[in-house]
C-alpha cells in the first residue's frame, strides 16, 4: 500500500493536502469510547481485551476518517510485563510500584519475558491489520525507555521528573540498567507489534523536555538511536516517528541523530521554528495546541490553516502537539479535519 497518505510523509513526499491524525484520538471526550470502556470494566482491561482495544482504536476512524488509527494500548503495559505492578487511579493517573535500590530491579524480567502479557496487544493489532479501511495507516507504538523510566522509578507520574533525575544522579549504574533493559525490551516489543501489522511504529518521549545537555544526549538521543537502528535491521523500511516532546534546540538535529523518519513536535515551538529547524531534515508531526479542541471557533480555523500553511513546504503529518483532552468536543475535531481539507 505504498501509496497510503501517512506512508507518503514518511518517505519525505509534500503533499497538497497533509495527512491527519490525533494523539490520543480514541479517548474519553468520545461518548462511544467511554461506552466500550464501562464495557470493558476499567481501562487495564480495555487494553488487554484485543477485540475492545481494536473497536476502540476504530471508532475516531469511523467518525472522523483519519487517515492514521494508533494502536490502543498504553505505554505503561511494557514495564508491567516486566514486573512492576500496574493499577490506574481514577482522576489521578497510573500508579506503579518503585524502583529506588538494586533489590527492586533484581526481579525486573527480561526482554525475552514480555510477550505472554502483551500478547493480547500484538492480537489487538492482527484485528486492526484485518480491519483497518484500506486507506488508513496502523501505528503501533511504545514509551521511549527515559519517560518510562520515569514512571517506573517514581511509580507515579511526576511535575519535574524528580525521582528519576535523583536516581540517574545519585545511583547511575542502577538507572543505566533500567534505561538499558527498557531499550532492548522496546526493541522486542515494537518488532513483535510490526510482525502482527503495525506499519509504522512511534517512540513517545513524553519527558524528554526534562533532559538537558549530555543527559539529552545520553538518556532521549541514544536509547532512541538504537532502538531505530534495530528495528531497521530487523524491518528494512519501517519508517518510525520520534517524539522527543519539549526538546526545544533537542529537536535540531533529533532525525539525523536517530534515524526516525519523523519527528513529532509539541506546542512549545512554533510551526514557523519547526519548519526553518526541523522539517529541513525530513518530516515532521504536529503541532496544533489541543486546547483548540475545547475551544473551537474562529480561533481554531485559524490555527488550523496557520500549522498548515506554515509546513505546507516539505512532508509533514497534521496533528495536535499533544494528546486530545477528555473536554474536548468532537465537533471540533469535525471542523479541525474540514479547515485542513478545505479548498480541495
Ligand atoms: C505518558 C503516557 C502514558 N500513556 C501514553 C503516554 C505518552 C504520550 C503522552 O504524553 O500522552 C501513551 C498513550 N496512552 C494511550 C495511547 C493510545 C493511543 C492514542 O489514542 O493515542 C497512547 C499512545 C491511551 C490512554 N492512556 C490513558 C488514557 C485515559 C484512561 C481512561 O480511559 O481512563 C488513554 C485513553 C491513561 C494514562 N496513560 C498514561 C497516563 C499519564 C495516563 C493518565 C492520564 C489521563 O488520564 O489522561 C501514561
Amino acid at each position: 500500500m505504498a501509496d497510503k497518505t501517512i506512508l507518503k510523509a514518511l518517505r519525505g513526499e509534500t503533499q497538497a493536502v497533509p495527512p491527519i491524525w490525533m494523539m490520543r484520538q480514541a479517548g474519553r471526550y468520545l461518548p462511544e469510547y467511554r461506552a466500550t470502556r464501562a464495557q470493558a470494566g476499567d481501562f487495564l482491561k480495555l487494553c488487554y481485551n484485543p477485540d475492545l482495544a481494536a473497536e476502540v482504536t476504530l471508532q475516531p476512524i469511523r467518525r472522523f476518517g483519519f487517515d492514521a488509527a494508533i494502536l490502543f494500548a498504553d505505554i505503561l503495559l511494557l514495564p508491567q510485563a516486566l514486573g512492576a505492578d500496574l493499577w490506574f487511579v481514577t482522576g489521578e493517573g497510573p500508579r506503579l510500584s518503585t524502583i529506588t535500590k538494586e533489590d527492586d530491579f533484581a526481579p525486573m524480567k527480561s526482554k525475552d519475558d514480555i510477550h505472554t502479557v502483551l500478547g493480547p496487544v500484538y492480537e489487538t493489532v492482527k484485528i486492526l491489520s484485518r480491519e483497518l479501511p484500506k486507506e488508513s495507516t496502523l501505528i503501533g507504538f511504545a514509551g521511549a525507555p527515559w519517560t518510562v523510566a520515569t514512571y517506573m522509578i517514581a511509580g507515579r507520574g511526576t511535575p519535574d521528573q524528580g525521582p528519576a533525575h535523583a536516581l540517574r544522579m545519585g545511583n547511575n549504574e542502577l538507572f543505566e540498567k533500567v534505561i538499558d533493559l527498557l531499550t532492548v525490551s522496546t526493541i522486542e516489543y515494537l518488532d513483535m507489534q510490526i510482525q502482527a501489522g503495525a506499519e509504522v511504529v512511534k517512540i513517545f518521549d513524553s519527558w524528554a523536555g526534562s533532559l538537558k545537555g549530555d543527559a539529552f544526549e545520553k538518556y532521549a538521543v541514544a536509547p532512541a538511536r538504537i532502538i531505530t537502528q534495530e528495528l531497521k535491521k530487523r524491518h528494512p523500511g519501517i519508517p518510525i516517528i520520534g517524539f522527543p516532546r519539549e526538546a526545544g534546540d533537542g529537536y535540531i538535529g533529533f532525525a539525523k541523530k536517530t534515524g526516525v523518519d519523523c519527528v513529532a513536535l509539541d506546542n512549545s515551538i512554533t510551526p514557523e521554528w519547526g519548519a526553518k529547524h526541523v522539517q529541513v531534515d525530513g518530516c515532521v508531526q504536529g503541532n496544533l495546541k489541543s486546547s483548540h479542541m475545547v475551544t473551537g471557533g474562529q480561533e481554531l480555523i485559524d490555527g488550523v490553516r496557520h500549522v498548515r500553511d506554515t509546513f505546507a513546504k516539505g512532508p509533514h503529518i497534521f496533528n495536535l502537539g499533544h494528546g486530545i483532552t477528555p473536554d474536548a468536543n468532537p465537533d471540533n475535531v469535525s471542523l479541525m479535519i474540514e479547515t485542513l481539507r478545505e479548498n480541495t
